[in-house]
């Protein structure tokens, strides 16, 4: 559904200044997927979006979506694609339904196919309720239903999200993703999308892209990301400081412990797969006669893998990609 090749978006600023958003991004989208891109601010995600969706022109590299080349065949992209940008998309003194019906035409449907499409949508979406309702009276959640029905009032086989949760409260990002995920199920449709929450990518998101400074960085599923680069996070209290210290010593020699650090009674490791090694702690620990008062193994997460990747967690990681002078 997507194929890039080096996608390289430059900003000349000045002169002097040229802002690298996308440095070479390699990126295979199938059919059926549901994608996140992953990353900090400023990290190249809506650039690398806008150039899917041929808003913005490559500098260089190449992209297909659908089929077709973004640069020499945009409109045939367009058709194929639905594009849930940054913020509202849908007008303001509009009702809902006469919201999506304007899209629809515009997209080229007759008028009975738009009707029907909007009220399908509608449905699909639960705004049905809400179809007379003017757009500026729709709660914050219930626009950014709206926008995804609009998205895809052309029944495009791909939607493309910005950030479609940002604003809203856990409650309502958990009901947009439920509608996402049953939209994808009922439409068939690919879903590429960019997030910068991570346990949103975590849970919903079949495969995690994650970007750094216009880059590519990670590409796998969140499960095999966490436990090909984090490991789990083993923590350990012994009863006493010189026993914690022992059994640090041990687990240090562990095939596959990295990260080994001692604080006082705590005991820090990361370890793949550390559930199948508690007993073999335990053991060691007795064997070694150090009690122990807690023994705890934490999943990693995918802030673990961004911190592992980078040396810095996403969560506080606003950095902005350098302006580079030309
Ligand atoms: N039109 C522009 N002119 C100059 N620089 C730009 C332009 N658009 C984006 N940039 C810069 O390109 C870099 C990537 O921006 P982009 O918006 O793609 O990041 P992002 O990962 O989507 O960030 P965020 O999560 O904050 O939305 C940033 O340094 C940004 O300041």
């Amino acid at each position: 559904m997507i194929h890039t090749e080096g996608l390289t978006k430059d900003f000349v600023v000045s002169r002097k200044e040229t802002v690298h958003a996308v440095r070479g991004i390699d990126l295979d989208v199938a059919p059926g997927e549901l994608v996140a891109i992953l990353g900090p601010n400023g990290a190249g995600k809506t650039t690398t979006m806008r150039m899917l969706t041929t808003l913005l022109a490559p500098t260089s590299g190449s992209a297909r979506v659908a089929g077709f080349d973004v640069l020499t065949q945009p409109g045939h992209v367009r058709r194929r694609i639905g594009y849930v940008g940054q913020g509202n998309g849908a007008g303001h003194n509009q009702r809902a339904a006469d919201e999506l019906y304007s899209q629809g035409v515009t997209y080229g449907l007759s008028r009975a196919d738009s009707r029907r499409r909007a009220g399908e949508l509608l449905d699909s979406l639960d705004l049905a309720g809400k179809a007379q309702r003017k757009v500026t009276d729709l709660s914050g959640g219930q626009r950014r239903r709206l926008d995804v029905a609009m998205g895809l009032m052309h029944a495009p086989p791909l939607l493309v999200l910005d950030e479609p949760s940002t604003g809203l409260d856990p409650q309502n990002r958990a009901n947009l993703w439920e509608h996402i995920t049953a939209m994808r199920t009922a439409f068939d449709i690919t879903v590429l999308l960019t997030t910068h929450y991570l346990d949103e990518a975590d849970s919903m998101a079949e495969r995690v892209v994650v970007v750094d400074h216009g880059e590519v960085i990670a590409d796998d599923t969140p499960d095999a990301l966490k436990t090909q680069l984090a490991g789990d996070l083993l923590v350990v209290i012994a009863d006493e400081p010189d026993g914690a210290a022992h059994l640090a010593h041990i687990v240090e020699r562990w095939e596959g412990a990295t990260e080994v650090a001692v604080t006082g009674t705590r005991i820090t490791a990361r370890i793949a797969n550390g559930t199948t090694r508690v007993a073999e702690l335990v053991h060691t620990a007795d064997a070694a006669a150090v009690g122990l008062a807690d023994v705890q193994v934490r999943r990693p997460t995918l802030d673990d893998v961004f911190l592992n990747l980078t040396g810095r967690s996403l969560r506080e990681s606003g950095t902005e990609n350098e302006e580079v002078a030309a």
